[in-house]
């Protein structure tokens, strides 16, 4: 890609980027939030058109209408929401648009069976993905791209979501991609493993190329600073200031799929129908409670049910001693519980309102948004001037859309309202995914600073050390159930990932005697 421009209404997007892939190796492109990542590869892969430059595949130029046009010359992308239909089997989501390569029968199950085993994926045609975790989902949206002929694969931060082993398992795929002569570029911002998989690096600053790394002879500290010109900060929680004041106490909170049973509830049939199950905890003043577990392990539902998105069959939740339970959203957020969810998109934005209507979003009737009985639009919109000044929001002002932000500048926005009411319960999902190492740094501190002030917070991340470095206390959910704790003082990310697929139970410490093979995990585990 050659002198790539691209304008947005107040925005340029992308200035004079340079970038070549190489064929048969792995390309990481890292840069800081709203840098011009995703634009760039949404213009590769056909789904933005560039105002100035060129783009060259294997010798030859070529101009993208579509991602079809992109696909015809070997281009796919992995996007970071995944886009497959729960309710089909791989088969079916792998043919699914591209009947006419190989039919819809035999011969397409034929050409999955040779990729997934060319690459060793450990793709099963007949599954539902419904049944699949995020990984095997991940290896299916890998392959369905292969399957459509690409020839170079553009993967949008795709370990955000796995676990350090997952992790792994990922990079031994990409380097099989890279040894059959397939390239690969992706978009990261986590340095080590960029450090660790990337054969190239290409760094974009406020949306042009600074300049390319070597990954044999850089630190993750130096490739920060080329992006930020910052230092690699790290989660750790300085001092204990945890109280025992509770604020949050949760007792024996289960949900059924589908609503509770008619008759006695307990019994060992409706257990397979827990999503949530018996779960007891106590979050006080001052405590970050972590809760580690691979996605879909009753999580969201957890959340939900704290938040009153959904009402939970039995069991309670007391706030500051008040029974909770029977509370609608709003009021429940009004008495000061916050909520950063995980999926900004649905329920932490309106993609389509201007900035300052999302600062209003969820804090209706509270101040600085309304006024008595009356919304007060100016309170909001100074309010928003704030927010996007002390968390960096990088936007050309706050009468944009939404959509319009780089997505680690939406989850900024979503953080900062979040915390701009003083709450005492902060429910975090995922509070920084997305965001690059300096905000990230930034995103911490804030919940930091309010939790010297008495913030009880919940927090689920995907990334284990961010987890382990801002927790106080560590618990393991795997079906629905709290099967495990952890000392966030000891526990490496390898030990708590394989805490998490359901091995252990108990203390950790207690089942897992430290082995040479853990030695073995943690070392690794600091090279990343
Ligand atoms: N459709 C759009 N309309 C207006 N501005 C846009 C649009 N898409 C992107 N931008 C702007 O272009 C810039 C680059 O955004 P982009 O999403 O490419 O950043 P990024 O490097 O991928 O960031 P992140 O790490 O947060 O995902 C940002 O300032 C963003 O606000």
């Amino acid at each position: 890609m050659t002198g790539i421009t691209k304008r947005f209404p107040g925005v340029v997007a992308n200035h004079d980027i340079h970038l070549t892939v190489r064929r048969g190796t792995v390309h990481a492109l890292v840069g800081e939030n709203g840098a011009g990542k995703s634009t760039l590869m949404k213009i590769l892969y056909g789904m933005q058109k560039p105002d100035e430059g060129t783009i060259v595949v294997d010798g030859e130029q070529v101009t993208f209408n579509s991602p079809a046009d992109a696909i015809v010359r070997g281009i796919g992308m992995v996007h970071q929401h995944f886009m497959l239909a729960d309710n089909l089997t791989v088969l079916e989501n792998v043919v699914l648009g591209s009947e006419k390569l190989y039919g819809i029968g035999g011969g397409a199950r034929k050409k999955i069976k040779e990729i997934s085993d060319r690459y060793g994926l450990g793709v099963r045609p007949d599954v539902l993905v419904e049944d699949l975790g995020v990984a095997h989902r991940q290896r299916v949206e890998i392959l369905k791209v292969l399957y459509r002929g690409a020839r170079t694969l553009i993967l949008d931060e795709p370990t955000a979501v796995l676990v350090p082993q997952e992790v792994d398992a990922l990079f031994d795929n990409l380097r099989e991609l890279k040894s059959e002569g397939l390239s690969v570029i992706f978009i990261s911002h986590k340095l080590g493993e960029v450090l660790s998989v990337a054969d190239d690096i290409t760094v974009i600053r406020r949306g042009t190329t600074v300049g390319t790394a070597i990954p044999s002879e850089t630190t993750p500290r130096q490739l920060a600073e080329l992006m930020v010109g910052s230092e690699l900060p790290t989660p750790e929680t300085a001092e204990s200031t945890v109280t025992d004041k509770p604020v949050l106490e949760v007792e024996g909170l289960t949900v059924y799929a589908g609503g509770a049973p008619a008759g006695p509830v307990g019994n060992a049939a409706d257990a397979v129908r827990r999503i949530l199950d018996d779960v007891t905890f106590t979050i006080h003043a001052g405590e970050v409670l972590g809760i580690a577990g691979v996605e879909g392990n009753g999580q969201t539902e957890l959340i939900e049910t704290l938040i009153g998105l959904k009402k939970a069959d039995s069991g309670a939740i007391a706030f500051l001693g008040e029974d909770i339970t029977p509370w609608p959203t709003r009021r429940r957020r009004e008495s000061g519980i916050a909520y950063i969810p995980e999926d900004r998109h649905r329920h932490g934005l309106l993609l389509e309102a201007p900035l300052w209507e999302n600062r209003i979003l969820g804090h209706v009737t509270e101040s600085p948004n309304a006024k008595g009985f009356w919304l007060d639009p100016k309170g909001a919109q100074e309010d928003t001037r704030r927010i996007v000044e002390e968390y960096d929001v990088r936007t050309p002002g706050i009468d944009v859309t939404a959509a319009s932000l780089s997505g680690g500048n939406q989850q900024k926005l979503i953080v900062g309202r979040e915390m701009s009411h003083a709450p005492k319960f902060l429910i975090a999902a995922h509070p920084t995914r997305g965001v690059d190492v300096g905000a990230q740094a930034a995103i911490w501190d804030h919940i930091r600073d309010a939790r010297r002030e008495g913030l009880a917070v919940l927090l689920i991340s995907a990334d284990l050390d961010e987890l382990i470095g801002l927790s106080d206390t560590l618990r393991v959910i795997y079906n629905g159930r709290l099967v495990a704790d952890a000392d966030p003082a000891t526990i490496t990310p390898e030990q708590l990932g394989s805490a998490m697929t359901g091995a252990a139970s108990g203390h950790l410490e207690d089942v897992e005697e430290s082995t040479e093979d853990e030695a073995d995990a943690a070392a690794k585990g600091e090279n990343r």
